[in-house]
């Protein structure tokens, strides 16, 4: 955890949730929330978000969209803008998973791109990066995270609040994380890049996502330089979600 930074853990509930599970949902995560020394967010599906905002209003918890179109509107169908997202009552979105970079053939352009539409509508983007296994197995995980760092960051990113989530994606749904070192050692790879690149970069909240559970939470978020999680499967059961939290708190010495 970066001294002084307040964690944020960000739960990512991909396709997942109907209209009344995906409410009771939120609900238990706001009824728990309550002193709770961490940001909480919550990224429904899109068909949920302003439900979720409305039950969420006036409670801690804040909304995410998974992610967002690079324009502000056009013809382009099915998909849904920051703008939208933002009048939907989100404050959030995720762009650059991995899952929308391998199913939907998104490029580091891309999602620089949308990282700047989000901070245009007045969002905070949490971009995500991460090396595949074979990437990893060939000794290349640093330089491939930096890379995409690199290319997927818009200008002024740190200063304006952007976040950043590490995601191995052989740790993703999988059960397997990284060693604590491997993930300090990436954490602070990562934290060096941003420091190189802005003198605001030493601030940008740098999150750990991958198979993070309410088992492993506390140990890896103790690790230098990791400031939250970006929690996919554990995000669905509310006290897992919350217990999450309250780890993040516990490792913050708060
Ligand atoms: O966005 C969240 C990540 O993909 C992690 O998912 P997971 O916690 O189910 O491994």
């Amino acid at each position: 955890m970066t001294p002084g930074v307040r964690p944020l853990i960000a739960g990512n509930w991909k396709m997942h949730g109907l209209r009344a599970d995906g409410l009771a949902l939120a609900r238990a995560v706001a009824e728990g929330a309550r002193g709770l020394d961490a940001e909480l967010v919550v990224c429904p599906p899109a068909t949920l978000i302003a439900a979720v905002a409305e039950a969420l209003a006036g409670t801690p918890v804040a909304v995410g969209g998974q992610d967002c179109h690079a324009r502000e509107k056009g013809p382009h169908t099915g998909d849904i803008s920051a703008p939208m997202l933002a009048d939907a009552g989100a404050r959030y979105v995720i762009v650059g998973h991995s899952e929308r970079r391998a199913g939907h053939g998104e490029t580091d352009a891309m999602v620089r791109a949308k990282a700047a539409a989000a901070f245009a509508a007045g969002l905070v983007p949490i971009v995500c990066v991460g090396e595949s296994e074979a990437e990893r197995l060939a000794g290349q995980a640093e330089a491939v995270v930096t890379r995409q760092l690199a290319g997927s960051l818009p200008e002024g990113f740190a200063a304006r609040g952007g976040v950043v989530a590490y995601e191995p994606v052989w740790a993703i749904g999988t059960g397997r994380t990284p060693t604590e070192a491997d993930i300090a050692a990436m954490h602070g790879a990562i934290r060096a890049h941003l420091a190189r690149t802005a003198p605001e970069g030493a601030g940008v909240r740098l999150l750990y996502g991958g198979s993070v559970k309410p088992g492993n939470a506390r140990a890896i978020l103790a690790q230098p330089d990791v400031d939250g999680a970006l929690v996919g499967g554990a995000s669905l059961v509310a006290a897992d979600f919350l217990a999450i939290a309250a780890a993040a708190g516990v490792s913050a010495g708060r």
